[in-house]
Order: structure tokens, then C-alpha cells, then sequence
């Protein structure tokens, strides 16, 4: 059977002028499409308003989703980059779905249908000589509040040399002072069901049970989705804890102080983190999802690596956004409605990031919003992030499925400096072609004699060995093919001398082709999970990235 991933559509029509860009090296944003399935399927043609690097079909599995979102991903992270994965669509699209799994999936008894936060922290755990620590932000009507510690305030601000410059302080400044709830004796009405009034009403019954259990000499439990880690795993963060756990990931610009970091020791500590974040979300029902989130929820994953003496940090951000929605649709009213324009606007400030980015100027807007600034560490420097555009695949979501996808769309035309560690310098390029030339020949040499890694023969049964090898040369056969084809297209688009028919003659056979490149690439991935793959050493995979690059600066020098 066919995996449930569609190729990408026929590349875009470049114009000729542009820059080739033949290196995945350049590009430091992923997208990747997940369609959700519906039982009123559409007929808009996806595959005209985007080049994705991915797309999951309906019927994906979230297995699926982690094999083709997440597994990049957790390469760039060993390779010393700061990644981010941003959940991004139309309320009730499927981000949350994503990320973090169905509602009630998080058990470490049903780990089939966990989102990719789960897994990529589980995958992390499993890594020896990782340690990881975490935190929670949730961005509600533009003000940060510590999601593992009772949803209290956090002031987000600039780094300066050895200070944060107070940018935004929820404490002293913003909707949230002069709104708290009846419940703390605020402005609000009697009965209010806003989130400040309901978290004040379950502090305050909180605060009541646990003076009662004092009284009788006992401590109740820990209240579920506040703190649900053990004793001493937990540790509250000094200002600057945050900052320097953020360690090698590429200094932020922008941060919040003072969240509590957990530390992720077992699966469990996964899975509780995860829960505690679900459920000290803000969230509400509307008439297009029964659980819908009111805010940005961006879970900070501290990675520790240790190895042979040497100890890397990185940063790994997973990032849920709250949906973009029509309040027309929708019908939300009162607080709801001014929730609903609150996240409107800041994804709308984050598409302005987007769209300053791709047509490089020089100034972007991060501080727009808190949503942008807290994202600014996904946009530059070392970093790599992927973004998932959820869409509904429901004829009556075409509007907003239309919009997702030319989100996506900008994202893709985002060429950031991704900084390679130990690459070749930009005042090396301005030196002459050919020694640019030796010098990739230089390093190619110096590769092959680095551990490339491969099939220990010793270790394996014969017959899945030629199986896997078989099939490793079908993909690079049908690659080889693809690349035919694409180049066809192109030129027959670009030259308008192709009818409609052969075009469409033509997407057909990229498509099936890619289909099957998908089927072979899986059970590809599935045999190199097999005891009998040894992967690349870390300085091969390291010299190979060097040369990727290189060769793309070349090629775009050549361009
Ligand atoms: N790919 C999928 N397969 C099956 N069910 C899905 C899928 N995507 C989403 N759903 C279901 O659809 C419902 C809405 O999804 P979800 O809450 O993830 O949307 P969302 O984009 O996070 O919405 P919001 O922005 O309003 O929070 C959930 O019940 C979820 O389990």
C-alpha cells in the first residue's frame, strides 16, 4: 500500500534571472502541508497555490507526520542547528492534532497516536549523553504567561549586553492589569467566564483545599495540568537561566525571563509535560471546534548533548499556533470575539515577518507583536525551522485553505543565512572560482576518509541486505528520472509551448513517479532501522553538509 504522502506538485516557473537554487543548504525553512480529512471533501486543486516540501494527505497517520516532518528535523538538531517546528492553519485545521495528538491521546499506552511533540522528546530521551530540560509560554491577547507555572505573567524583553530591557511586562502593563476578573476583586462582572476569572476562581479553590489539608495535617495532591512533576525535577529559572539555556541555539534577541524550566527525564516526564501544557492551555468551544486554542502555545525544549568531553546545547522550539478565524463562521461573541481578534492580528503581524523576509528588507517587524518576538530566534542566525500548514480539506474552508496556502507560499520564498558551523566563509567566495573548486575537492577527499557509516554485512541476513540495496538503487534510479521530468516541465511551461494536456499528462507522471519514490523511500527508512544500518559518524555528516553548501555557493556563482 502506498504511503499517505503526495509528491510535491511540478516545481514553480522560475524566472530565468534567479539565482539557481540547487542547495537545500540555503533554504532554512521547511513547509510541509497536512490536509485534514473531512467529510465534505473540496475540490480546490492544492497543488496550484504551493510547492511544499511535504504533503499529508487525510488519511496520514501520525506516524507518518513524525517520519516526514520530524526526522529532518531531529537531524538539523544534531548538526548544531536551533530548530523550530510552527504549527500553523485555520481554527480547527488540525495543529493542535499535530503537535500534540487527539484529545485524551496522551498515555503512554497509546503512543501510536501521539502528536510530534511526544515523539521528538521521546526520540531526544533515547539519544545517549542527552539531557533535556523544558518550558511553556502561552501568548494570550499578546501577553506571555508561564504555562508550567499556574499560567502566571512573564515579561518578555530585548537582550542587551548583561541586562533584558523590559519590552513588554504583563505585570505592570497591557489588557491584562486592568482586567482582571470579579474573582480578584477586578473589573469584570459576577459570573464572568473569561480565562483571568475562571484561573482565579480555581486558584482561590486551590488555595482553599490546600489550606484545608493543612489544617487536617495532610497535603493534598498537586492540581492536574499545574504541577504535575515530581519533587525535585522541577526547577524555577533564574532571569538568566532561560537566556543561557538557549545556550549554543543562537542568542535570542528577544526573551521572556523567569519561566520555570522542567527537567525531562523519562518518558513520562514527556507525556506529563505535554498533558500539563494541553491542559493549562487556554481553550474554548466554537461552532468549528469543540476544543479550540485561544492562544500561541511555543515549548521550549533545552537539548544537552555530551559527548566524549564535549558538551553542545541547542534549542528545539515547538511552536502551536492558535487558529486564524473567520468570526463570521465561527459566531464566537463577547470575550471569545476579542480573542479571536487578538490572534487574527498577531498572525497577521507573523505575516508580515513572512513577507519582509521574502522580499528582504531590510527591516522586520519582529517587535509587533509578542507572538513575532518570540519567534525571531526562528529566523535567523543557526536555525531551521519547519513550518506545518494545516488546512481542512472541507469545501467550505476553501477561503481560509486558500489563504493558509499562500502563507505557505511566502514561507517558501524565505531564503534566510542559515550559518553553517565550521563552513567555508562568505569573504571565501569573493576568492576565484577554481580555488573555490579545489578546495570542495580538497574536502571531498578529506570525506572519504571519514566513517560514511553503511550495511554492516556481519551483523545482517543476507537477503534484507539485497533487498535494501536493491531498493536504494531503484530510488536513486527514480530520482534520476524525476529530475528528467521536472526539468521537461519546466521548459515546456517556461516556454509555453506545451498544451494544457501535455501539461497535465506530465503532472500525472511526475506525480505517480513520486508516489512511487515515496513507497520505496519508506521501506528504505524502514530497513535502515534495522540493526544492520550503522549511520554516517558526526564528522562525515558534518564534512558532507560543508560540501552540500559549497557546492551550492558554487552553483550559484556559476548562476
Ligand atoms: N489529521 C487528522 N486526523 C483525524 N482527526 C483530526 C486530524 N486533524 C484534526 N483532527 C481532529 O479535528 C479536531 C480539531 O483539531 P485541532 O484541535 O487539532 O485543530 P486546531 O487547528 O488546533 O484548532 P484551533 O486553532 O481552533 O485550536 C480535533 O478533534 C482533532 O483530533
Amino acid at each position: 500500500m502506498l504511503p499517505d504522502v503526495t509528491p510535491p506538485p511540478l516545481p514553480a516557473r522560475r524566472k530565468s534571472s534567479a539565482p539557481s537554487q540547487s542547495s537545500s543548504s540555503y533554504i532554512n525553512i521547511t513547509v510541509g502541508v497536512r490536509i485534514r480529512p473531512s467529510s465534505n471533501p473540496s475540490s480546490l486543486d492544492l497543488t496550484s497555490f504551493i510547492t511544499p516540501h511535504h504533503i499529508l494527505n487525510p488519511s496520514a497517520t501520525q506516524d507518518l507526520s513524525y517520519a516526514t516532518l520530524a526526522s529532518p528535523v531531529l537531524q538539523k538538531l544534531e548538526q548544531g542547528y536551533s530548530t523550530s517546528i510552527v504549527a500553523y492553519g485555520q481554527t480547527g485545521s488540525g495543529k493542535t492534532h499535530t503537535i500534540f495528538g487527539p484529545p485524551g491521546s496522551l498515555r503512554s499506552d497509546s503512543p501510536s497516536s501521539w502528536g510530534l511533540m511526544p515523539r521528538i522528546l521521546s526520540s531526544l530521551l533515547s539519544s545517549p549523553g542527552t539531557s533535556l530540560s523544558a518550558s511553556a509560554v502561552e501568548v494570550y491577547q499578546d501577553l506571555a504567561y508561564d504555562l508550567l507555572n499556574s499560567s502566571s505573567p512573564l515579561t518578555v524583553g530585548s537582550k542587551g549586553k548583561n541586562q533584558l530591557n523590559v519590552t513588554r511586562n504583563v505585570a505592570v502593563a497591557g489588557p491584562l492589569s486592568g482586567k482582571q476578573g470579579a474573582s480578584n476583586g477586578g473589573a469584570h462582572p459576577a459570573g464572568c467566564y473569561c480565562c483571568y476569572c475562571e484561573r482565579a476562581k480555581m486558584k482561590k479553590q486551590e488555595d482553599f483545599k490546600r489550606m484545608m489539608a493543612e489544617r487536617r495535617g495532610e497535603m493534598p495532591p498537586m492540581s492536574k495540568g499545574v504541577d504535575p512533576f515530581k519533587a525535585g525535577k522541577t526547577s524555577r529559572s533564574s532571569p538568566n537561566a532561560a537566556r543561557r539555556a538557549s545556550g549554543g541555539g543562537g542568542g535570542a534577541d528577544y526573551a521572556t525571563v523567569g519561566e520555570r524550566l522542567v527537567n525531562l527525564r523519562s518518558e513520562e516526564d514527556v507525556l506529563d509535560l505535554c498533558r500539563t501544557v494541553e491542559l493549562s492551555r487556554n481553550t474554548a468551544s466554537h461552532d468549528l471546534n469543540d476544543r479550540s486554542s485561544r492562544s500561541h502555545c511555543l515549548v521550549s525544549v533545552h537539548v544537552t548533548t555530551s559527548v566524549g568531553g564535549r558538551t553542545r546545547r541547542n534549542k528545539c522550539l515547538l511552536v502551536d499556533l492558535a487558529g486564524s478565524e473567520r468570526i463570521a463562521k465561527s459566531k464566537v461573541e463577547g470575550v471569545r470575539k476579542s480573542q479571536a481578534i487578538e490572534i487574527n492580528k498577531s498572525l497577521t503581524a507573523l505575516g508580515r515577518i513572512i513577507k519582509s523576509l521574502s522580499s528582504r528588507s531590510k527591516h522586520v517587524p519582529y517587535r509587533d507583536s509578542t507572538l513575532t518576538m518570540l519567534l525571531k530566534d526562528s529566523f535567523s542566525g543557526k536555525a531551521s525551522t519547519t513550518f506545518i500548514v494545516c488546512v481542512s480539506r472541507g469545501g467550505e474552508h476553501d477561503e481560509e485553505t486558500k489563504r493558509s496556502l499562500e502563507f505557505g507560499q511566502r514561507l517558501g520564498g524565505v531564503r534566510t543565512n542559515a550559518v553553517m558551523a565550521a563552513t567555508v566563509s562568505d569573504s571565501s567566495l569573493s576568492g576565484d572560482r577554481d580555488a573555490l573548486v579545489r578546495m570542495l575537492a580538497g574536502m571531498k577527499s578529506e570525506l572519504s576518509t571519514l566513517d560514511a557509516g553503511g550495511v554492516d554485512e556481519e551483523a545482517t541476513n543476507p537477503a534484507a541486505v539485497r533487498k535494501f540495496r536493491k531498493d536504494c538503487g531503484r530510488l536513486s534510479d527514480m530520482r534520476g528520472r524525476i529530475r528528467h521530468l521536472e526539468e521537461v516541465a519546466y521548459k515546456a511551461g517556461e516556454g509555453r509551448n506545451a498544451s494544457s494536456r501535455e501539461l497535465k499528462e506530465l503532472r500525472d507522471a511526475y506525480r505517480r513517479l513520486n508516489e512511487d519514490v515515496e513507497r520505496v523511500k519508506y521501506a528504505v527508512d524502514r530497513l535502515t532501522q534495522r540493526t544492520f544500518w550503522r549511520e554516517p559518524s558526526a564528522a562525515w555528516k558534518r564534512k558532507n553538509e560543508e560540501i552540500k553548501e559549497l557546492e551550492g555557493r558554487l552553483a550559484m556563482l556559476r548562476g
